[in-house]
């Protein structure tokens, strides 16, 4: 049972019209198989790459991540952060960005962290930096180079991507203060607040708190990091705009960002490109850690 939330947010005046925007599968034909290509690459990777599954970053059971080391010694790195709103899915289901990266040479770490309403939106941001603070620390021991790690996430990854750049690394963590070379932001959340008129609300329970600490699209710091924000050119009005919001907020801090859509992808479909060497973003990821 979903109660009604009063939804007062820009143009939308109830939670129908949020959610019509911010529902990825209402505009897709078939959900389930777009869910279904994800299971089906991640079966793949883990049948064929070479794998070093469930290492622990933290102390709770969630807090485990995966890595594809590439072959050669001292690789770059790419530590990719899953979606499913915060509230759904595992590290396990995204294996496949590793079948384009593995060939490239590239280690992919996929970190998992704990799911809403167990702990909140706060305690995954902390996890997710917790894992990157343990990727800095020890990639070196799976063979990849600490100097050369991007980052980048999916949908609610795409948000805690942002998170992450938005990290007093320095301060907080004693690491260097811009420790990432490159970063991908695809089909990301930015700003939480219409989220709490959604039908995510009853999971996610997003308060004024929470929606303030965890919406990187305000309060952007200087960040030596370059990123590249994407999403679904297929996609609904409003998760065009979050990228536009975060880009704006980014580049107005002085920041370097790339703003472009995948041409006719969806909000699934968006991510395809780290599936094979020749995609897009595999490319583009090559080319920032080259
Ligand atoms: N309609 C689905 C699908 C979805 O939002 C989604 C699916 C796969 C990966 C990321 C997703 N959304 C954001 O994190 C949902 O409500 O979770």
């Amino acid at each position: 049972m979903t109660p009604n939330y009063p939804a007062i947010y820009r143009e939308f005046t109830d939670q129908a019209q949020i959610d019509a925007q911010y529902n990825p599968s209402l505009p897709v034909a078939d959900p389930a198989a777009e869910m279904q290509h994800f299971v089906t690459q991640a079966q793949r990777a883990r049948a064929t790459l070479r794998d070093v599954p469930d290492v622990r970053y933290g102390p709770t059971l969630a807090e485990t991540l995966d890595i594809y080391p590439a072959e050669q010694p001292n690789a770059p790195v790419f530590v990719f952060i899953h979606g499913g709103y915060w509230r759904a899915l595992s590290s396990k289901e995204f294996a496949g960005i590793a079948l384009g990266l593995q060939p490239l040479g590239i280690t992919s770490v996929l970190i998992n962290y704990a799911l809403c309403p167990a702990v909140t939106i706060d305690e995954i941001t902390r996890q997710t930096r917790a894992a990157l603070a343990w990727v800095l620390q020890h990639i070196h021991e799976h063979g990849g180079d600490p100097t050369r790690v991007a980052i980048g996430g999916h949908s609610a990854g795409g948000h805690l991507t942002a998170m992450a750049l938005q990290t007093r690394w320095a301060e907080d963590y004693g690491l260097p203060a811009d420790p990432f070379k490159a970063a991908v932001l695809v089909s990301g959340l930015y700003d939480l607040a219409p989220l709490r008129y959604s039908y995510l609300q009853p999971k996610i329970q997003l308060d004024d708190g929470v929606i303030r600490r965890n919406s990187p699209a305000f309060g952007v710091r200087p960040c030596t990091t370059p990123i590249h924000i994407t999403w679904g050119g297929a996609e609904t009005s409003e998760f065009a705009r979050q990228s536009q919001v975060f880009h704006d907020a980014w580049q107005a801090a002085g920041n370097t960002s790339k703003l472009a859509p995948v041409p006719g992808a969806n909000h699934f479909s968006a991510i395809h490109g780290f599936e094979t060497p020749d995609g897009h973003l595999a490319r583009w990821l090559a080319d920032a850690l080259a």
